[in-house]
């Protein structure tokens, strides 16, 4: 017998680290934002990114941050948070674990309580000065969903493909 491997990644690792790859799907030129949900049990329920609603073009729709509101990303793009929620049809998320590489927004901290989401990980917190967050956490705090920042390991995880 020589027993089980060692070095295996552990649950967080694995469920942040596949929050970042599926936000490495993201076509937005400054942030990438991924999400994973995953049961009590850990199995992975969804995931997402943050990225244009279907139909909308990526190379139509503006990617700009600044400018007149109607040529910027922010009124068309759908968060990472969002799209791992609304991308489960398999009935209920309560309970449920979210894994985010950027803090929820306000938007976002609302769909997370609704759906029962109890419990978010997240890695950057960049905004947190921003009504935006800020009211998030007021959101989050008052509906008992609990967050903590991920730990990093200082694993480096990269693989061919
Ligand atoms: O929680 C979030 N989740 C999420 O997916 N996003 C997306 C929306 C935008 O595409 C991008 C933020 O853009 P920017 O950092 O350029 O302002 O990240 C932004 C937030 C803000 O906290
Ligand atoms: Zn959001």
């Amino acid at each position: 017998m020589t027993g089980k491997r060692k070095d295996y990644i552990s649950w967080d690792e694995y469920f942040m680290g596949v929050a970042k790859l599926s936000g490495m799907r993201s076509k937005d030129p400054n942030s990438q934002v991924g999400a994973c949900i995953v049961s009590s049990d850990n199995k992975i329920l969804s995931m997402g990114y943050n990225g244009f609603p279907s139909g909308c073009s990526d190379d139509e729709f503006p990617w700009e941050r600044e400018g007149e509101p109607y040529n910027t990303k922010y009124l068309y793009v759908t968060h990472s948070e969002l799209n791992a929620i609304l991308n489960y049809r398999g009935g209920s998320l309560e309970g449920a674990k979210l894994y985010v590489s950027l803090f929820p927004c306000n938007e976002c901290a609302k769909a997370i309580i609704q759906a029962g989401i109890k419990t978010i990980v997240y890695d950057s917190d960049k905004y947190s000065d921003t009504p935006a967050v800020k009211a998030s956490k007021r959101m989050l705090d008052a509906a008992g969903v609990r967050y903590y920042q991920y730990t990093h390991t200082g694993r480096k995880i990269s693989f061919d493909v």
